[in-house]
C-alpha cells in the first residue's frame, strides 16, 4: 500500500499519486512523544512542574483558543478567525489540579524551531530551555471566567466546523490532546468487566482496578486508546470523466463529499472502499490505491483516502446513510472547489481529506 516502487498503477489509470509527500491538516506533529517516558512517573512530575512545560486545555473536549494575532509577528498574522491553542504554565494551573485531579496526557517535548504557537502570554520564559514539554488537561471543570483569567479573548472551539480555524502549526497537537481526552471520557470504566479503570502511562493506557479481571492479562485493547481506520474515496468513473459524491444526512445543504464509512474487523482497505461505496450508492468500485490519510480526532477516526476506479455508473442511494449521491463532471467539481458553481454547490474546505482526494482527482483525471 502506498509502495510506489513495487506498486505502479495501472496502465491508463488516471491515479498517480504525483503528491510524495502529501501533508494533511492535523498531520506533521512538531511533538516529539516520547514513548518511553510514559511509565516513569519521577520523570513526568519533574517535567509537568518545569516553568517551560505548557498545557493545552480543553473544556468537554472543545479546545481553549486564542486568536492567531496574539502570535510574535502580528504583522504576519493569519486572518482574524484563525486560532492558538492557549497555553498555560504549571503555575497556572497547579491549584486546579491539585484541586480536581483532571485527566493530564503528556503530548511530547517540542524542539525550539518546530513548536507550536500560541502562547497566552502569562507563561514563563520558555526560551530558556530549548526543548519545552507539552500536556493535555481536561478543564472542564474550569468556568469560563477562570478561563478567560489566563486570556480574555479566549474562546472554545466547536468540533467542526470549529476546528477548522485552528492554526496549522497548531493542529497535529490538537488532534492528538482531542483524540485522547475523548476516549478518557468514554472509557472510564473497563470494557472486559465493567470496573472502574485508572489513567496510567501518562494517558495513553487505562487499567482496571478489579485485580481479576483478564483485561489486566496480556495486551488488551480495552486498556489502549481507540484508532477507528475509516475509508473515503474519490471514486472516478468507468469512463474516468465524472467523480462520484455524496451528501450527507447531517451536511450542510449544499455541500457535497467523497463517499466514507468505517472499515469493519477482519476487513482490509480495498475491500472496505469496495463495500462501502456498493452500499452506499450501488456503484461496483475495481481498483483502490492509496493516496494519503488524516487523523479525524470526532472521536478517534484515522481517515485513509483512497483513489477508486468504478466499475459500473448506475446509482442507488442508501437513503439511510445518504441524502443523496451521484456523478459530477470535471467542470462542475472545478466550480464546486472554487465556490462558483451556478447552484452554490461546494465541497469540503482545503482541511479536509476529502477536498484533497478531489484535488488529486482533478490534477490526474484523464480528460
Ligand atoms: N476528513 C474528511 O474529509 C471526512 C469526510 C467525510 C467523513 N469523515 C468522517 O468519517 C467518519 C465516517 O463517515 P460516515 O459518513 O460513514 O459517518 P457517519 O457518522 O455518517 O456514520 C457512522 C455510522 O457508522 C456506524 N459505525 C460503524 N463502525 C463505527 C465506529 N467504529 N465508530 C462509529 N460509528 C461506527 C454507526 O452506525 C454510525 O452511525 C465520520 O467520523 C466522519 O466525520 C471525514
Amino acid at each position: 500500500m502506498g509502495d510506489k516502487s513495487t506498486t505502479k498503477p495501472a496502465q491508463n489509470s488516471p491515479y498517480v499519486n504525483t503528491d510524495d509527500n502529501v501533508v494533511n491538516f492535523m498531520s506533521d506533529n512538531p511533538l516529539n512523544r516520547l514513548s518511553h517516558q510514559r511509565k516513569d512517573s519521577t520523570w513526568l512530575a519533574t517535567t509537568m512542574a518545569k516553568e517551560s512545560t505548557r498545557f493545552v486545555l480543553f473544556s468537554n473536549l472543545h479546545p481553549v483558543c486564542i486568536p492567531a494575532e496574539s502570535r510574535a509577528h502580528p504583522a504576519k498574522a493569519s486572518p482574524s478567525k484563525q486560532q492558538h491553542l492557549l497555553t498555560v504554565t504549571h503555575e497556572n494551573i497547579k491549584s486546579y489540579l491539585e484541586e480536581h485531579e483532571p485527566v493530564v496526557v503528556f503530548l511530547g517535548i517540542s524542539s525550539q524551531n518546530t513548536s507550536p504557537q500560541g502562547d497566552s502570554g502569562k507563561r514563563s520564559n520558555s526560551t530558556q530551555e530549548s526543548s519545552p514539554a507539552w500536556f493535555a488537561v481536561d478543564a472542564t471543570a474550569m468556568s469560563l471566567d477562570q478561563l478567560k483569567q489566563f486570556d480574555s479573548r479566549v474562546v472554545l472551539l466547536a468540533v467542526y466546523p470549529g476546528m477548522m480555524r485552528i492554526e496549522p502549526t497548531d493542529a497535529a497537537v490538537y488532534a492528538q490532546a482531542r483524540a485522547l481526552l475523548a476516549w478518557h471520557d468514554r472509557y472510564r470504566f473497563c470494557a472486559t468487566c465493567g470496573c472502574i479503570a485508572t489513567v496510567e502511562d501518562a494517558g495513553y493506557k487505562r487499567r482496571c482496578t478489579n485485580d481479576d479481571c483478564r483485561s489486566l492479562q496480556g495486551a488488551h485493547n480495552t486498556c489502549y486508546p481507540r484508532v477507528d481506520p475509516t475509508v473515503i474515496m474519490a471514486v472516478s468513473s468507468v469512463d474516468q470523466s465524472r467523480l462520484l459524491l455524496g451528501r450527507g444526512q447531517k451536511f450542510p445543504r449544499s455541500m457535497w463529499s467523497c463517499l466514507a464509512g468505517f472499515i469493519e474487523p477482519g476487513e482490509s482497505i480495498e475491500d472496505a472502499c469496495r463495500r462501502e461505496v456498493k452500499e452506499e450508492s450501488g456503484v461496483c468500485v475495481g481498483q483502490v490505491k492509496y493516496h494519503s490519510s488524516q487523523t479525524w480526532p470526532m472521536p478517534s477516526s484515522l481517515m485513509i483516502g483512497c483513489l477508486a476506479e468504478a466499475l459500473t455508473s448506475d446509482i442507488t442511494v442508501d437513503k439511510t446513510e445518504l441524502d443523496d449521491a451521484r456523478w459530477f463532471c470535471r467542470e462542475e467539481v472545478q466550480q464546486m472547489m472554487q465556490r462558483r458553481h451556478p447552484q452554490g454547490l461546494y465541497l469540503p474546505p482545503k482541511q479536509a481529506i476529502a477536498h484533497q482526494l478531489v484535488l488529486q482527482w482533478l490534477k490526474t483525471a484523464n480528460l
